[in-house]
This record gives structure tokens, sequence and C-alpha cells, in this order.
């Protein structure tokens, strides 16, 4: 006799959505890979979550707002202050499905801010009575970038623990002469069962990263079990943040976007994993010389190269003032910059977003100054030369180096 009642329940569950978070350290390379595996036609009903560190989310404009399925939570970090808004998110996707408001729901991609502690992030969900069942974590997925990765893990105990809770690993920058091959070492040491891949070199697939095993802490560091157990008890109500170092829960809310995800400039204390780190904005509403552009970030890479962790931004120059041109720094990398097609969204101003660690607040007022007052052409250089009173007597000419 078929056992209707036993087959009914196992139909009416829905079959739980594989959740991936993908983690990495500030400017590893998590959007790039992201946006590259995307295009493959197999991740067709992912929804993607991004959270963005700084007052400014600059990845909706660079990444395209309306692009399909992306949803940007607002600015601040996915493991302190917005983990409600997380929750709600998931929790909205699934209501939204229920309702064929969307058609399908295959897969979900939180890619956390590059500050992040994952612990958090992953007990939202496997801690949560409803998102558990409906989701099924299917893995960490952790970046690393092979110049800057060592130092990183010198410096961030965040960083330390992306890798050490990750399922798959995935190498960045390995192209670059200044990749450091003894970062495996150290990946090794803090996650001897992961699987470590190249971004370059592997060609890294969906198939590599998604659905190999469902998350365990199995083969994982020790630590691991107990970073987990420390935020179940936090989860339970404990106002107990294990990684509070400073005793602080002052948090800023400084959300630097208003609601309908407008930027305005506005610097803030961020976060409670690293007092050190601070994140500020320079803007302005003119186009900048190419030149005195290349000038001032030669100048800041040069002066405060040790304490810039991150550096993004859209610039206006003057030869290109419809084509802004994207900037991107990690550390010590300067990024070749590239330029948009367009202007991704009506607001033309150049903006840059800093993420900084031990930078006196002078030294960010001097940034902010000198972005603004960089001159709009090179015809500025060429007067001060004529005024320079070492210049040769009599030359009035353009000044050509
Ligand atoms: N040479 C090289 N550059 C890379 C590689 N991966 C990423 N990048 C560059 O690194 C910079 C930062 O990459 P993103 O993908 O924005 O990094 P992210 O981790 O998303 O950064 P945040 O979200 O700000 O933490 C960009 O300029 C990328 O083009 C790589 O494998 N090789």
């Amino acid at each position: 006799m078929p056992q209707q009642t036993e087959a009914r329940p196992a139909r009416q569950r829905p079959k739980p959505i594989p959740l991936t978070v993908l983690t990495g350290f500030l400017g590893a390379g998590k959007t790039t890979l992201l946006n590259r595996l995307l295009r493959d036609p197999t991740l067709a009903g992912t929804a993607v979550i991004v959270n963005e560190f700084g007052e400014i989310g600059l990845d909706h404009l660079l990444v395209g707002e309306s692009e399909d399925g992306v949803i940007e939570l607002s600015s601040g970090c996915l493991c302190c202050t917005i983990r409600g808004e997380l929750v709600t998110t998931l929790e909205n996707l699934l209501r939204a499905l229920d309702n064929h408001r969307i058609e399908r729901l295959d897969r979900v991609v939180i890619e956390t801010t590059g500050l992040a502690d994952p612990a958090p992030v992953l007990q939202s969900v496997l801690l949560h009575p409803y998102l558990s069942m409906r989701y099924r974590l299917d893995g960490v997925v952790t970046v690393v970038d092979a110049v800057n990765g060592a130092h990183t893990l010198d410096i961030s105990d965040e960083a330390n623990r992306q890798i050490a809770v990750a399922d798959r690993i995935v190498l960045t920058k390995t192209d670059l002469d200044e990749a450091d091959p003894a970062i495996r070492d150290r990946i090794f040491a803090l996650n001897p069962g992961a699987k470590v891949l190249e971004a370059g070199r592997d060609d890294v697939q969906p198939a590599d990263l998604f659905d190999t095993q469902p998350f365990t802490t199995e083969g994982k560091i020790a630590d691991v079990v107990g970073w987990l157990a420390a935020e179940a008890q936090d989860h339970a109500g404990h106002h107990h943040h294990h990684h509070d170092h400073h005793g602080d829960h002052g948090h800023h809310h400084d959300h630097g976007h208003d609601h309908h995800g407008h930027a305005h400039p506005q610097a803030h204390d961020v976060n409670r994993h690293d007092a050190r780190i601070r994140s500020f904005t320079a803007t302005r509403a003119t186009p900048i010389s190419r030149h005195a552009l290349d000038d001032f970030l030669d100048r800041l890479a040069r002066e405060h190269g040790p304490s810039l962790l991150r550096l993004k931004g859209l610039v206006q120059t003057a030869d290109a003032p419809d084509r802004p041109l994207v900037i991107q720094a990690a550390q010590t990398i300067f990024h070749p910059p590239a330029r948009l097609p367009a202007w991704p969204s009506d607001d033309h101003r150049s903006r840059l977003v800093l993420i900084v660690r031990d930078l006196p607040e002078a030294a960010e007022r001097a940034i902010v100054g000198a972005f603004s007052d960089l001159p709009q052409t090179d015809t500025a250089d060429a007067t001060t030369i004529a005024d320079n009173p070492l210049a040769i007597s009599g030359f009035s000419g353009v000044f050509r180096p």
C-alpha cells in the first residue's frame, strides 16, 4: 500500500536554497570574481546580497545598480550593525518566491565587506529557526590577495578568521610580479583542509566553488568551532561580542547614503573591529587634469601608502569628462585605472572612497583638501612655471616636459 501520509510532508517542504558566503579582505577581488562567475548561465537564478564598508557605496555604480538580482544592503558592517537587515533580506526573498513575485531563487550569494568576521554572518542563518530550514549553507568562499595577503593577516583578526572558516579559497593577483608564493603556507597553517584555487590560472568556474559539499567545521582549526559557539551565545541574547576589544558598542550608524542610494560625503568611525580603521570620502564637482590626478595618486601612495587599506573612486578627468575613470587601490597595489563608457548615474562628481588605518585626522583633511584643489587643466601648471622665478627669463612658451 502506498504510504501517502509519509510522502506528503516531503512534497510540501521546499528544497532548501543553497547559500554561499563570499568573503575576503578589502580589495582582495571578491567583486571581480563574482561578476565573472555570474556571467555563467548555470548561475542564472542567483540572488546576490552585497554589503559595503564605508559611507559611500560605489560598487552598485560600478556593477550597475539595476543589475538583476543584486541587492545592496545599507552601508555598515554585515557582522555587526546590519545583521538584522541581512535576516530580513533573506526572509523577504523567500516571501517573494512563495508569492511568485520572483520566478526562481536557485541560490543566494552573500558578499560580505572585506572587514567582516564571517562567524556572525554564518550563525545568523544557521541558528535562525526558519531561515535554517529554507536555506542550506553551501559553503564559505574566501578570496585572498597573493600580494597583500601576508600583511593583511598580520594586521587583521578578521582576515585570519575568513581563511580559517573557508571551504574554498581563491587566490587572486598571482599574475602580478609582487605576488608572494609564501602566502600558501600562511593559508595552510590556518586552514589545512580548504582547497586553494588560483583565480587567474585555474580559470575558476561555478562548479569549483558551489555545491561542492555542505558547510562543516570538520577539518578546520579548533578555533572555528569556538568562534561559531561564541556567536551562538551572542545570538541567544548575550550582548557580548567576543572580538569587541574596546568594549564600545557605540557603533556609529552614520549610513553615508540615504535610502534612495544617494551618496553624500561624510566621514565616520565605522566599526567595532578596529578603532584604528576609518573610512572617508573626497569629492569635487569640476573635472581634474589627468596629469594632476596622477601626481596626486603618486603622492598619496608615497606619503600614506602603509595607511591606505583601500581606495575606490570615480573621477571626472578634463580629457574625457563624459567617461569617468575608475580608480582602484588595495594597500600597496594601484591597479591600472579603467574608463567607463558613461557615467552610471546623473551624479558626475568625482569621488574617492578611502579606507585607512592609523591615518591622522590632519592627514585625512589634507587629502580631502588636496583633491578638491587639484587643477582642472594643465594650464595652471604652465602658469606656475611661468611665474617661477627660476624659470628661464623671457621664456613664455608652453611648457612640455
Ligand atoms: N592583477 C589582478 N588584479 C585583480 C585580480 N583580482 C582582482 N583584481 C583587481 O583588484 C581590484 C579590487 O578588486 P575587487 O573585486 O573590487 O575587490 P573586492 O574584494 O570586491 O573589494 P572590496 O569589496 O572593496 O573589499 C580591482 O582593481 C580588480 O581589477 C587578479 O587576480 N589580478
